[in-house]
């Protein structure tokens, strides 16, 4: 695929079909941004005036002069307060506007986030995707909000002085021109310094960001083999990169006024000097007015100069940030819906597996043509030794990835030809180290799903064994957890997380069972009953370690390197005196 000739302007029209539903308002932003101008711009005109008609022209009567200065003042009050009143206007409607295109943005990058497929976010860090939500988006909204206003009212006060300092006096004009290149030529030397600056502040940033973030996360690692020094001087180094980075910033940035304001008064004094050379020659239509004037609209001039060229900064941050962000929003889902889905409704809860093959990374096979079938209401056990490939057959049906090869199917129809949504509804898993959400207990049970009441929530957490611990919590099912379930046992996070599965009744049930050595015997016996509960009359796959569950399922199907073995009951395989007697015999040591 060729990439376009520009790609900013690509960026840009993309950008501006999200300004297009509010086109009737950008339009009255830019009518305000118009007037403001061409009001403010007007000002020096009025000065002109005053000092030609009133102060200098001796010819008329005094009264006339009197009366004209107090309309002039008048005049000039009036437009003043007009122009700021529409200033004002102007400033709240295009930060509304802006906003509302950041929040249509937002929208859509996180929509597209949760409609991602798992192996995206197995390649994607969480920091890498957080930074497109938060700060790429912000970066846009400063631009939005600001940046696009601010530059199109900058270029009208811009090209109106130089219009009006043209009808005041074209050669004060031609000696302005002739003066702006070489101080065009500084400001955009010490813009480029400020924008590498800028850069490795943000690059800095990041490092230190995804330093924080592992090290925040691994607390617990650090700490328990008190690598706290290193993760200390490691911080402090990057931390310290960061400094020097906003230090490098804050020395162009502190040299950049200075340069336009001295410009600013070099060109001042070279104008009032001509100009003051040519009144006192005589002979040219330059009058004292119409110098002060002049004066006037060089300090107006040099004001959006400056924040023009800061703005094209921030113009290149917004494009980097919206490439970005759209390169998020073109990656294609690679598990998609079928254009014509089929009712899951009716399905029978027979799941099975024909000749199928999977690989996360290619050349790295980690299902080898399986094949097998659960009926329904059957407790099947998955058993082998880690890396087997057993988390991947429930990944595979869940269509959290899709099989390269062969097919899985519910009640006999290919799971491809299933909605997502509609397949996952019907699909309730109990992981072993559940994710609990920063919620109450009673919403970390529901998962907010609207169609459950507090009774069925209390109903599944009683039957699962997890009331009585709920009940003994500060504010029962009213207790919020904090993120990753700080205060809860892993034991009770197991038992909420099958009241979880249980409330969303699912036909097809699928556990992660672990038996955990920091389980005490009570809780474990909790569990196992919980367990026996829920796989009763449903059609469970069952991830096992626990020897009780491995023993009680109906059938079992033992996997070594991505290979289904063996499979039959307890008994069966057990008489065959092969891998799973040995695997049983392994499981066995260190319980007994
Ligand atoms: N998201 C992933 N991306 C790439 N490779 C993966 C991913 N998940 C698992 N794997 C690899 O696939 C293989 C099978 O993993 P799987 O999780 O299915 O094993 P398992 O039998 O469930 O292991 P365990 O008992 O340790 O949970 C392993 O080699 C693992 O490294």
């Amino acid at each position: 695929m060729s990439r376009p000739k520009n790609p900013s302007r690509g960026l840009a029209r993309r950008l501006l079909r999200y300004a297009l539903p509010y086109w009737p308002w950008l339009l009255l932003a830019l009518v305000l941004v118009l007037t403001v101008s061409a009001s403010i711009n007007y000002l020096p005109v009025l000065i002109k005036h005053l000092t030609d008609q009133c102060l200098l022209d001796t010819s008329a009567p005094a009264a006339t002069r009197i009366h004209l200065l107090g309309q002039i003042s008048l005049t000039y009050l009036v437009i003043t307060l007009i122009g700021y009143i529409l200033r004002y206007a102007q400033g709240l409607l295009t930060v509304w506007i802006g906003q509302k295109i950041v929040y249509d943005l937002r929208v859509d990058v996180f929509h597209k986030a949760l409609r991602m497929h798992q192996a995206w976010f197995d390649r994607t860090p969480v920091g890498t995707l957080l930074t497109r939500v938060t700060s790429d988006i912000e970066r846009l909204q400063a631009f939005v909000t600001d940046g696009v206003a601010g530059t199109v009212a900058d270029l009208f006060m811009l090209f109106g002085i130089m219009g009006y300092m043209l009808l005041i006096s074209p050669r004060l004009s031609m000696v302005l021109f002739l003066l702006l290149p070489p101080l065009f030529a500084l400001l955009f030397f010490v813009n480029h310094k400020l924008r590498n600056a800028n850069r490795l502040i943000r690059k800095r940033q990041a490092a230190l960001n995804a330093l924080t973030q592992e090290d925040i996360t691994g607390i617990t690692t650090i700490q328990l083999f008190n690598r706290e020094s290193a993760a200390r001087s490691e911080f402090d180094e990057r931390n310290n990169d960061l400094r020097l980075a906003h230090f490098e910033e804050v020395r162009w940035f502190s040299i950049y006024f200075p340069v336009i304001e001295t410009g600013q008064a070099v060109t001042i004094a070279i104008i009032l000097a001509a100009g003051g050379l040519w009144l006192l020659a005589g002979g040219t239509p330059l009058t004292a007015g119409a110098l002060i004037a002049f004066l006037a609209y060089i300090r107006d001039f040099f004001r959006p100069l400056g924040s023009l060229s800061d703005k094209a900064g921030s113009f290149q941050i917004a494009m980097a940030s919206a490439e970005r962000l759209f390169a998020l929003m073109d990656t294609p889902e690679e598990v998609n819906d079928p254009d014509v889905p089929q009712p899951t409704d009716k399905i029978d809860g027979t799941i099975a597996f024909e000749n199928v093959s999977f690989a996360y990374t290619e050349n790295n096979p980690v299902l080898r043509n399986i094949s097998f079938a659960v009926e329904p209401g059957q407790v099947l056990a998955v058993v082998g030794a880690t890396g087997s490939g057993k988390t991947t057959i429930i990944n595979l049906i869940g269509r959290y990835y899709d099989a390269k090869e062969g097919r899985i199917t519910i009640g006999g129809t290919d799971i491809r030809d299933f909605k997502k949504e509609d397949l996952r509804k019907r699909i309730g898993t109990v992981f072993q180290d559940p994710f609990i959400f920063a919620a109450s207990v009673a919403d970390n049970i529901s998962l907010l799903n609207p169609a459950l009441t507090r009774d069925d929530i209390v109903r599944a957490a009683t039957a699962v064994n997890a009331d009585s611990f709920i009940r003994n919590l500060p504010n029962g099912y009213d207790t919020e957890l904090n993120e990753r379930g700080g205060g809860l046992s892993l034991g009770q996070k197991q038992l909420l997380a099958m009241a979880r599965a249980l409330a969303q009744n699912p036909d097809l049930l699928f556990v992660l069972d672990e038996a955990t050595a920091s389980i005490d015997t009570a809780t474990e016996l909790l569990i196992q009953d919980a367990l026996g509960k829920l796989v009763k009359n449903r059609t469970s796959i069952v991830i096992a370690h626990r020897l009780s569950t491995i023993r009680n399922a109906d059938r079992i199907l033992v996997m070594r390197h991505g290979e289904l073995v063996d499979s039959g009951n307890h008994d069966e395989l057990m008489a065959r005196a092969g891998y799973y007697r040995n695997l049983y015999e392994m499981l066995q040591q260190p319980v007994a």
